[in-house]
Parts: structure tokens; sequence; C-alpha cells
């Protein structure tokens, strides 16, 4: 069977990542996760969570770096789930996929209904220290 890829983004505002309900009708309806979705061909996973990110929820974030990659196999099909961790910018929360979401500090994401491929990705931000990130390169100025 194939494996489908996804991406998805652990968006940060200060301390509290935004999570997001899928409408019942989709496929694991109902299920919390992490914003994003397919990978499309010839797209680079960067581009595909831009483009998930600004269709679903009208949302711009920093992406700043790979996270965890887990494969989860559901009952009927295989993904493969890239999460990078993102800064969040701006939305304007106009929701096309999800009937809800919520900013939820790292601690308490296991208390939601995560689909089960996010369970290892939650697991692993509860250790999780934003700080860890480095800050991007300054360029230098010039005299
Ligand atoms: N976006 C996203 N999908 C996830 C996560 N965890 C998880 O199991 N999935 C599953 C749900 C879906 O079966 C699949 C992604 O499909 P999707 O419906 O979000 O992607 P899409 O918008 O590109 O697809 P489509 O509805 O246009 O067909 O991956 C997650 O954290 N984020």
């Amino acid at each position: 069977m194939d494996i489908i890829k996804v991406v998805c983004g652990i968006i940060f505002k200060e301390d509290k990542i935004f999570i997001c309900r899928r409408k019942q009708h989709k496929s694991l309806g109902g299920y919390w996760e992490f914003p994003g979705g397919k990978v499309e061909d010839g797209e680079n996973e960067e581009d595909s969570l831009s483009r998930e990110l600004h269709e679903e929820l009208g949302m711009k974030v920093k992406i700043d770096t790979h996270f965890k990659t887990v494969v989860h196999s559901y009952d009927n099909f295989t993904i493969e789930l890239i999460s990078y961790i993102c800064q969040f910018r701006e939305a304007n929360y106009n929701l096309t996929d999800h009937d809800a979401y919520e900013w939820v500090l790292s601690d308490d994401l296991h208390k939601k209904n995560l689909a089960p491929a996010d369970i290892p990705i939650a697991n692993a931000l509860v250790n999780f220290n934003l700080s860890s990130i480095p800050p991007p390169p300054t360029t230098p100025k010039k005299k």
C-alpha cells in the first residue's frame, strides 16, 4: 500500500500550540490534529505546509525546523506525518476543513482526542523547549 505523505505545523504562539478539530464528514472526523495536509507531487514540504495553512485557516507562520516524522498505519491507509515547528504570525481563522480550534500548552495536548498518528508527536513535545531552536543567523551590518 502507498504511504500518504502529510505535512503538519506545530504552531507556537508564546508557549501555546495551535490544534484544530477535523470536520465530522472528513476522514478521521472529530479528531484533533496539527493543521496541514497532503504534500502534492512536485511540492516541497515547507511550501505544502504554507499552502495548506493559508487554504484551511487563512494563517501565516514562520517555519523554523523539522521536528519529528511518524509513520502510522490506520485501518485503510498509512501516512507519513512530517511535523515542523512554526511561529504564528497572523490568521483570519476562516476554517474550511475544521469546526473548532484551540491554543493549548504542550502538557495539555494529551487531554484532547488527538488523531492517533499525532500522539507520538504530542508526547515528544512535552519535553520540547522552544528556546532550544537556534535563532536565525544575523547578517553582519555593513560599516
Ligand atoms: N493535516 C493533518 N492530517 C493528519 C494529521 N494526523 C493524521 O492522522 N492526519 C491524517 C488525516 C488525513 O487522513 C490525512 C491528511 O489529509 P487532509 O485531509 O488533512 O489533507 P488534504 O487537506 O491535503 O486532503 P484533501 O482533504 O484535500 O483530500 O492525514 C495531522 O496532524 N494533520
